[in-house]
């Protein structure tokens, strides 16, 4: 390590964006601190994925036992106190868990808010600590509408936090979050309107799939008002008002706001530090570097087209890993990452999707099925989902996209044949347990 310095390297900011890499780079010999100044582990574990996909889970198994009602017989029903307690207890352990990995493999970690004073210090608590690098890893916050009365609505992390579950929710925006906690609010028996910015949900996802999965929720109860121009939301006599479009108004027992994320880029001195950033987030070269020769940025508060998921902050995180010690002097090159909505059907996604690709059908193949057509979907009677894969003129698998119970891990186990370009030899030399989902998706593929 240069002597200047206490630390090699500084990441500010204890999530995915900093944890996955500042460990193996500790244990390969640097000098690495942590700031952090919530819950270590960030957004993902401790308000995100994880505690997500906890409430989620009934849901799908319920949705089975649904369609299997002729076999499995007897009501089931969520119960929602017990719900929030269980993702709780799931959670709980997790700050700690990643705190004592970090430790062990070497890092030092510090709690506090830091502030960049200049290109090599943060300041923790008037306690300055310096470093020859330092990683701006601090992600996002929810968004809040700027209407009147916007301090009547939430955010998602409030909704993981409810111990009774209101009878009516309003949700502002159409996005992931939105769509995921639809999800899990109807099926627990919520009554659940979501007020859309404009006419289209999702707008990454292939717009045929995600209006299915729409019409299914809608199906459900789910009720979706197309460019609703919200207004403000106000008090009423019993529960609170949204006011939208010309002079309408819904009321219901509790507003949720999922209208996108922003960059922590408020009060960490990045213009004492001359850093730059755009309302999307920290700008950065392909080495993942600011204007500062000193200082990276990674994960969500990066201003870039990557998708701001977990994946892409681990990849970015991993990535610098390799940069500081050496292992690599070549600028980031992302795979293709996939990603997941998880209502139930779930849409999944990797790599090109037929709404990249339409227009020049000469270049590219693309081989849809119907998931009622794969028997090995019929063994828990799923009836409702497709996928549609993307081939290029070598028989290249280059994306995929698909809705259904398992998309996520149909579009997992794909991964490698998007991301290694297989031929076909390569595709042959992969033997799938039968049957499973991997066997499924694959025997589609060769
Ligand atoms: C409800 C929800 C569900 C999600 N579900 C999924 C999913 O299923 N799959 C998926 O891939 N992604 C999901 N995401 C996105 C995923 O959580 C993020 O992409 C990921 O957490 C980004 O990691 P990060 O390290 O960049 O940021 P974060 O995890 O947000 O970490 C940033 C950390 O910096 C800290 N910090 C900020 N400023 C300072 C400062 N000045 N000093 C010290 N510390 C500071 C914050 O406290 C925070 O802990 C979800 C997000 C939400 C909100
Ligand atoms: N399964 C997952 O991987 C997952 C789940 C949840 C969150 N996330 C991450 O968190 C991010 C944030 O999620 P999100 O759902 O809040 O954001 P989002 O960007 O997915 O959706 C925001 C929604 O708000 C709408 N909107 C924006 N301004 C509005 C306005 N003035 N009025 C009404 N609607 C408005 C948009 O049209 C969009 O539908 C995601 O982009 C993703 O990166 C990922």
């Amino acid at each position: 390590m240069n002597k200047t310095y206490d630390f090699d390297v500084i990441y500010l900011g204890g999530g995915h964006g900093s944890f996955d890499g500042a460990g193996p780079l500790a244990a390969s010999g640097k000098k690495v601190a942590v700031i952090e100044s919530g819950l270590w582990g960030g957004t993902c574990p401790n308000r995100g994925c994880n505690a997500k996909i906890t409430l989620d889970e009934p849901i799908p198994l319920l949705r089975e036992v649904d369609r299997m009602s002729d076999i499995l017989n007897g009501q089931l029903k969520i119960n929602w106190p017990n719900l929030i307690a269980h993702k709780q207890a799931v959670i709980e352990s997790l700050p700690k868990k990643i705190y004592q990995g970090l430790e062990a493999a070497g890092v030092k970690l510090i709690h506090g808010y830091g502030q960049l004073q200049d290109g090599h210090t943060v300041e923790v608590d008037d306690q300055k600590y310096t470093a020859e690098k330092i990683v701006i890893a601090t992600g996002l916050r929810p968004n809040r509408l700027s209407v009147p009365g916007s301090e009547l609505a939430h955010d998602s992390n409030d909704f993981m936090k409810l111990k009774e579950l209101p009878a009516r929710i309003a949700i502002i925006g159409s996005g992931y979050i939105s769509l995921e906690f639809a999800t899990i609010a109807n099926a627990v028996g919520s009554e659940v309107t979501v007020f859309m910015h404009h006419d289209m949900a999702l707008r990454a996802f292939y717009q045929p799939f995600v209006k299915q999965v729409l019409q299914d929720l809608e199906k459900r109860g789910v009720s979706f008002i197309k460019n609703a121009a919200v207004q403000s939301f106000a008090t009423a006599a019993n529960g609170v008002t949204v006011n939208y479009g010309n002079d309408q108004s819904k009321t219901v027992d509790w507003i949720l706001d999922a209208t996108g994320r922003i960059p922590n880029v408020e009060d960490l001195g990045l213009d004492v530090a001359g850093v730059q950033y755009t309302k999307r987030g920290i700008t950065v070269d392909g080495y993942l570097r600011t204007n500062i020769d000193s200082i990276y940025a990674a994960g969500d508060v990066i201003d870039k087209i990557q998708p701001k998921l977990t994946p892409t902050a681990t990849f970015e995180s991993y990535y610098l890993y390799q940069l500081f010690s050496g292992q690599t002097s070549q600028p980031i090159s992302y795979p293709a990452i996939p990603s997941t909505v998880y209502t139930s059907p779930r849409i999944a996604k990797v790599g090109l999707i037929p709404s990249n690709v339409e227009q020049n059908t000469e270049d590219w193949k693309l081989v849809h099925n119907k998931i009622a057509d794969d028997w090995y979907r019929q063994i828990d009677q799923q009836s409702l989902g497709e996928s549609i894969l993307v081939f290029d003129q070598q028989h290249h698998l280059v994306g995929a996209t698909e809705f259904s119970e398992q998309a996520e891990d149909a579009i997992n186990t794909l991964l490698p044949a998007v991301v290694f370009h297989y031929n076909q030899d390569q595709m042959w030399q992969l033997a799938h347990i039968f049957p499973s989902i991997s066997a499924s998706a694959w025997h589609k593929i060769r």
